[in-house]
């Protein structure tokens, strides 16, 4: 039998998919000043995210040396490999989320300037407390995991 066309698709489906979609969101990529060619140039991309945060936020190296920090202990701790891997988790998704809000920073600044806009605030604040929940989080469940192997360690 024939394969109907997409048009005939289209005309029968009541939510149909916009097939041409895809192809007119590459074309507006089209518009940035400049596209990553290949994996190696994206992963360039990302380490230089990677460095501009390291170099420019504060907070991100407090997360990336108390990251370390945690990470070190409980080695030390010989904690199991499940828990090692949720502290990995925990660690990371502040990491991530401090990598976002930067990012939101610079789309705000770049948006507005250096004006006052109340809904700038907003989205720079609401960035922050995404990233000061994620720490609390990760503070906790770190002190949940650590905390009764450290004590049993140092013999208190
Ligand atoms: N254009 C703006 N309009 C209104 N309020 C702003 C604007 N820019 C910054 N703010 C306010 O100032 C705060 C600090 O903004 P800033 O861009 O310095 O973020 P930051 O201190 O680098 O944040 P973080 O410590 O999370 O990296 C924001 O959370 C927001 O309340």
């Amino acid at each position: 039998m024939a394969q109907p066309l997409t048009s005939e698709l289209e005309a029968t489906d009541p939510n149909p998919i916009d097939l041409s979609a895809n192809r007119r969101l590459r074309r507006l990529r089209v518009g940035a000043w400049q596209v990553a060619r290949d994996l190696p140039a994206s992963f360039r991309y990302a380490a230089q995210g990677l460095g501009y945060s390291l170099l420019t936020q504060r907070n991100f190296r407090i997360h990336v040396v108390t990251g370390v920090f945690v990470f070190g202990l409980a080695l030390w701790l010989q904690l199991s490999l499940d828990r090692l891997a949720v502290l990995v988790l925990t660690v990371t998704a502040v990491l991530v989320l401090e990598l976002l809000n930067t990012a939101m920073e610079a789309v705000v600044d770049l948006a507005v300037g250096r004006r006052y806009h109340p809904l700038a605030r907003i989205a720079k604040d609401c960035a922050a407390a995404a990233v000061l929940v994620a720490a609390i989080a990760s503070l906790l469940i770190a002190v949940l995991l650590l905390l009764p192997p450290l004590i049993t360690r140092i013999g208190f």
